[in-house]
């Protein structure tokens, strides 16, 4: 044990350490028959692990082990070292799926946070490669040319050609048969709900939310850019509509299950080489695994392969971009043979766009930078960095909803240009006939109902978030508020006289997880009502929603209003419209204090109750699976929201009528 690891950890940090493991666990026969012939070396590269190779005249093997930190930072950052035993179970699932495309693995140990595994040594970082193919070029020069170039430095390795393109084929077909293969589809729904568990990965997904999704967009000690980039850092952390488009690829991390992934696919996480003759592609670490959005590690490959391009047009080398960018293209289609004629592919294809945008920024602005531009001159890497800067903004503004168009067009070298329009879950959605619906009242649900999520979480939360403190202090003789803060306290297992400080810790971890908890929506309801009154802040409703409650209200259906958002915002929120005020529409309104929690099928007995109807004359909008399921099971008619880009979008509605649009339904007043 080290001075710094922790009671009972036992850190590999030697040649001989490495060597007596090998030794311990049986595994010395397949490096050498005793331990003086082995040679080890420490190969760590990634951010997370230490990772060292020990050969000997049997063989060789890679041992990686999980430090009680984050490697990279040291013991100033401590994270679990379990982690390596989620990225045991993903290689066990992926030797399952797609075996060709991982290292062997030999040998597990869970309680020394050990994995054993083939040595992929001969082969190489793709990261490395990018950088290295970039510095043995000299400007003007081909690859070919500079590995033929007599003139090259005679240390340096010679520069592989390497067919990019392959590797994004590889690394398409790879994410598209992993996702495919553990798709709700494909495992059935109990299976599927079983490998959701079971490859939960909180800690690291909380890492990555930290890391990508959230301090890029703030200032935050973790943070650090090229100074060509100050005025621009400056404006992101007051673009509204950035922060809008990465709380929608926020919530996608966190909501969309789809399938598994690996979840940090980089060029990092790549290794390419030659094996008898033949180029051979390999994905490793996937620790940062789980069922969620399959986006997310086409998106990440994409960003880093275009960060690699951006490096190589940075020195001049436009053929280099070019192969860099047709590994995208490449990964594109490879990845679309897979799940060709799936419905979900453009969704898919759309989102990954969104994870590429936030991958690109935090390699522009957060934590952990790309060496592919950290490599270049100081002033090729100001510039690289303006245009990673602006293609990383570009990918995010793209997957705003058609309510909020992109700022700005692709940029023309991009591989997205052919990207398509907004497509439609054409199996759930009905498309020509809509949907007709009698009841005496439309219950309307808002966020990804009425309005983008996108909207709620970025304009909303980045109003409420920095008044929170000032108004709890301000206002901690109103009843609301003291029992507010009262119920934080308790919910959150506080101590009873916790500071102001430590509330609003809780009440912005909250805001991060979208946890529509009650005091935090009485405490933020006030802030809004404030912002609205003070014509801050207006509200957001989709294209379709107003001309349709406006006849729906002509033709006497009565509409009422039933959000996890308090009633003292839902009132404001209808008064200051974009269209004016609403609340004419609009005779009742409901939240978690006057009727109950939304997903329990009691609430809507109460605001049945509360409006003198029965169930089967109530209709409830809503696209939140499980308060879609606690209205059926209350007897009232639902309808279930499938918005592209909301949360929910492809979620399973179990038996409810679902549209898109409050185009395609009809309500007429029973
Ligand atoms: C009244 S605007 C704020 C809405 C809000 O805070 C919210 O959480 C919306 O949740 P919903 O239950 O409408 O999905």
């Amino acid at each position: 044990m080290t001075a710094n690891t922790p009671a009972g950890y036992e850190l590999l940090e030697t040649g001989r350490d490495v060597t007596s493991y090998l030794r311990d666990s049986g595994l010395l026969p397949l490096v050498a028959g005793e331990e003086s012939l082995v040679t080890v070396v420490e190969v760590t590269a990634g951010n997370m692990n230490r990772v060292f190779i020990a050969r000997g005249p049997a063989g060789s093997v890679a041992i990686k082990q999980a430090p009680p930190w984050v490697q990279v930072a040291g013991p100033g950052w401590p994270i679990d070292p379990g982690r390596i035993a989620s990225e045991a179970r993903t290689y066990e699932r992926l030797a399952a799926r797609v075996p060709e495309s991982i290292p062997t693995i030999v040998h597990f140990d869970e309680l020394r946070h050990i994995l054993v595994m083939e040595d992929l040594s001969d082969l190489a970082v793709v990261r490395d490669e990018l950088v290295r193919e970039l510095q043995h070029v000299p400007l003007g020069k081909s690859v070919g040319e500079a590995t033929a170039d007599a003139g090259a430095p005679s240390s340096a390795r010679p520069v592989p050609a390497y067919d990019w393109a392959d590797v994004g084929d590889v690394v398409g077909r790879f994410i598209g048969e992993l996702s495919m293969s553990t798709s709700r589809g494909v495992l059935g729904d109990v299976a599927f709900e079983l490998l959701v568990e079971s490859a939960a990965n909180p800690e690291l997904c909380g890492l990555t939310v930290d890391v990508v999704l959230d301090e890029p967009y703030r200032a935050h000690e973790h943070n650090h850019w090229h100074p060509a980039l100050d005025s621009r850092v400056r404006d992101l952390y007051a673009d509204v509509e950035a922060r809008r488009a990465v709380a929608l690829v926020r919530s996608r991390f966190k909501m969309a299950k789809q399938g598994l992934v690996h979840g940090d696919l980089h060029t990092g996480s790549v290794m390419v080489g030659y094996r008898g003759g033949s180029q051979v592609t390999k994905i490793f670490d996937p620790e940062f695994s789980f069922v969620g959005p399959i986006g997310l590690d086409l998106g990440l490959f994409w960003a880093n392969m275009e960060i690699a391009a951006i490096a190589a047009g940075a020195v001049g080398d436009h053929a280099a971009a070019a192969a860099r960018l047709e590994a995208v293209t490449r990964s594109r289609a490879a990845f679309a043979a897979v799940w060709r004629g799936d419905s979900l592919l453009p969704v898919i294809e759309r989102e990954a766009r969104g994870f590429a945008g936030v991958e690109m920024m935090r390699r522009a602005v957060g934590y952990s930078h790309a060496a592919d531009i950290e490599s270049l001159s100081p002033a090729q890497a100001d510039a690289a960095s303006v245009e990673l800067f602006d293609t990383a903004l570009e990918h995010l503004r793209s997957v705003l909803s058609p309510s909020h168009p992109p700022a700005s067009t692709t940029a023309p070298h991009s591989p997205f240009t052919e990207h398509e329009g907004p497509s439609r879950v054409t199996d759930t959605i009905p498309t020509s006939t809509p949907l007709s619906v009698r009841a005496r009242v439309l219950v309307l649900d808002l966020e990804g109902t009425t309005s983008a999520a996108g909207f709620i979480l970025g304009d909303l939360y980045d109003y409420a978030r920095p008044r929170l403190a000032a108004w709890l202090d301000d206002h901690a003789s109103d009843p609301a508020i003291a029992a507010a803060r009262a119920q934080v306290i308790q919910d959150a297992r506080l101590p009873a006289d916790a500071t102001t400080c430590e509330v609003v810790a809780v009440l912005h971890q909250w805001m991060a997880d979208d946890v529509k908890a009650t005091p935090l929506k009485t405490i933020q309801g006030q802030i809004w009502a404030e912002g609205f009154a003070r014509d801050e802040i207006s509200s957001h409703f989709f294209g379709d929603v107003i001309p349709k409650l406006r006849s729906w209200h002509d033709e006497g259906v009565r509409l009422a209003v039933f959000s996890s958002g308090s009633v003292a915002s839902q009132v404001p929120w209808f008064r200051h419209s974009p269209d004016g005020d609403l609340t004419g529409l609009i005779t009742d309104y409901f939240d978690t204090v006057n009727a109950g929690p939304k997903k329990v099928a009691s609430s809507y007995d109460t605001i049945a109750n509360a409006l003198g109807a029965a169930g089967p004359e109530l209709l409830f909008f809503t696209d939140n699976p499980g308060e879609v399921a606690a209205a059926a099971e209350a007897g009232w008619q639902v309808v279930a929201f499938a918005r592209e880009g909301e949360p929910f979008f492809e979620s399973d509605f179990g038996g409810a009528s679902v549209v898109a649009s409050f185009d395609d339904v009809e309500v007429s007043a029973l």
